[in-house]
């Protein structure tokens, strides 16, 4: 297939990627998880990031959300390079993530929770409430409003009023995904989003996924279950000890000797 073709097949590879790292290190006393490890998303797409237990996946992660500052190499997030922000400033620009166990305070509600993910209200600032009380209730308003509507999409409507503690593994999982949309982000990070969940809570994950993505928002996601990678992904790229090991379509990665060889030799 032409350049051209492969374009027109998949549009968002004629952009410029919305995230993209190059030459990352990261090590841990004697052990050096990421070795010189890049990877890109492209706009608009669902990108795949797999390997063997222990490759690196959750410390890129870390690297390129900032919640670990590398030792060497660059990301670029929407054209701008981030190392030097704070994760709360990536978050700001649009790029979030969620976690391999899901972060979710388990005593607040399900609302609560969501009401959380919001970022800079009005009334965050103590002054603000005294002095424009009015913007404060109809700002509320709105966020409980647009967190109804994600609820009700991720199927936790009826759970809105309940604890978060109260959820099962895969419903934390979906509250941890909706708290993430409260933001409007171009790109999501998902550490894990199938594992430890039932197979028809994995199966509305991954339609949730899908039509997030249709309305333009971009994914990366680490997971094992190699269905969903497959069925979701049109890019992967697999980690082995720290290092790059092969990028390409789920065709080209499942037919790669070196990578089924590291899963083998697990
Ligand atoms: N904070 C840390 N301190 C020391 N070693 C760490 C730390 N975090 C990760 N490691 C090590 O770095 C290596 C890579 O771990 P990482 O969790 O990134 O792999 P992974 O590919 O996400 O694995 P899995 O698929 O099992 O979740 C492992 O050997 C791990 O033990």
């Amino acid at each position: 297939m032409t350049q051209a073709e492969e374009q027109k097949r998949q549009p968002h590879l004629a952009k410029a990627p919305i995230l993209a790292a190059s030459g990352l290190v990261k090590n841990f006393g004697g052990l050096t998880a990421v070795d010189n490890a890049a990877i890109e998303v492209g706009q608009g797409s669902i990108t795949g990031l797999i390997g063997p237990n222990g490759a690196g996946k959750t410390t890129l992660f870390n690297l390129l959300s900032n919640f670990i500052r590398p030792d060497r190499g660059r990301v670029i997030f929407d054209g701008e390079p981030i190392q030097q922000l704070q994760p709360h400033q990536i978050a700001q620009m649009g790029m979030v993530r969620t976690f391999q166990v899901a972060r979710v305070l388990s005593r607040l509600s399900v609302m609560e929770n969501m009401l959380l993910g919001a970022q800079k209200q009005t009334g965050e600032n103590f002054w603000n409430v005294w002095l424009q009380p009015k913007q404060v209730i109809e700002e509320e308003k709105q966020l409980r409003e647009r967190a109804m509507r994600i609820l009700e999409s991720v199927g936790l409507v009826h759970m809105a009023g309940a604890y978060a503690g109260a959820l099962s593994g895969g419903q934390r999982k979906l509250l941890e995904m909706g708290r993430a949309l409260m933001t409007d982000p171009k790109l999501i990070l998902l550490d894990e989003p199938a594992a430890g969940v039932n197979p028809t809570l994995i199966g509305q994950i991954c339609d949730r996924i899908l039509a997030w993505n249709r309305e333009g928002m971009s994914f990366l996601i680490i997971e094992h279950n190699m269905d969903v990678i497959m069925s979701l992904c049109d890019r992967i790229w697999v980690l082995a000890e720290g290092r790059n090991l092969a990028d390409g379509t789920p065709v080209e990665i499942q037919k790669n000797a070196q990578v089924l060889e590291a899963y083998l030799g697990q």
